[in-house]
């Protein structure tokens, strides 16, 4: 059983600029945010509050301009080149929109494309690709070509393919963004359950406000600000001016 209380990602003090100058824009100010294994968060905010890039930077996708931060225990500062690589590929599950699958692949070689970069033995990766294809009741599609499923079953191979290097946390970009409701309400469960089921900490980017208030703590970003936070025992903060957070 994984340590409930441990912080899996603890953040400092984080900006990001873009530019310089007059044309210098802070899209992150002063992000101090601590999130412990096993949990589900929630980052919610209007367009444009900083959302993705607090995400990019969590998931050490981009870096910070300032601040600092650790990851499992370990400063991102000091992950460099294959040690960051290694990191992030064996510690997180993406489940990005801009991560598209390669929709002239088979679904199986979408899945087991992590275990390869892994260096994974062949037969071990398509035995660990079939029983995570399994998991999210895709087995009867393991040879078809991407291109040729529904949305929904896209959006599980892409789930299959952060699921198959048993990460400790899965980041999720508007998961649910381009799928019609009952479509979207399977992959919310499913994210659930793997968060639920296995430990897995979950860490979602949303503008849905039913999917934010599943989770078990929502963050509220403004213009680059952490505004709040509501765990499930606690209302969101008041907005500004009478303007709606979401
Ligand atoms: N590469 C970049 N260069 C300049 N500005 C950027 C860049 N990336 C993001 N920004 C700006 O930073 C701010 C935060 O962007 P971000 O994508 O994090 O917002 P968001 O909350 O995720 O928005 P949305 O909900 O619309 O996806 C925005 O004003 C955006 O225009």
């Amino acid at each position: 059983m994984r340590d409930m209380s441990s912080s899996v990602l603890t953040a400092r003090n984080l900006s990001k600029h873009y530019g310089t100058g007059d044309a210098r824009f802070d899209a992150l100010r002063g992000i101090d945010l601590d999130i412990r294994e096993g949990e589900s968060v929630a980052i919610v905010g209007k367009s444009g509050s900083g959302k993705s890039t607090l995400m990019h930077i969590l998931a050490l996708l981009d870096s910070p301009s300032s601040g600092e931060l650790e990851i499992v225990g370990q400063n991102a500062k000091a992950l460099k080149g294959r040690a960051l690589n290694t990191l992030r590929n064996a510690t997180f599950g993406f489940v990005f929109q801009q991560f598209f699958l390669n929709s002239h692949a088979t679904v199986l070689e979408n899945v087991i494309l992590p275990l390869k970069i892994a260096r994974l033995g062949s037969r071990e990766r398509k035995a660990k690709a079939l029983e995570t294809l399994a998991l999210v009741e895709l087995t009867e599609k393991a040879g078809s070509k991407a291109m040729d499923l529904s949305g929904g079953q896209k959006q599980r191979v892409v789930i299959a393919r952060a699921l198959v290097g048993d990460p400790r946390i899965i980041f999720a970009d508007e998961p649910t963004g381009n799928l019609d409701s009952a479509t979207g309400a399977i992959i919310e469960n499913l994210l659930f359950s793997l968060n639920r089921d296995r430990g897995i900490t979950l860490v979602i980017v949303t503008h849905d406000d039913d999917l934010a208030a599943r989770a078990d703590r929502r963050i509220y970003l403004r213009d680059g600000r952490l505004v709040g936070e509501s765990d499930l025992k606690s209302p969101p903060p008041p907005a500004k001016n009478g303007a709606t957070l979401a």
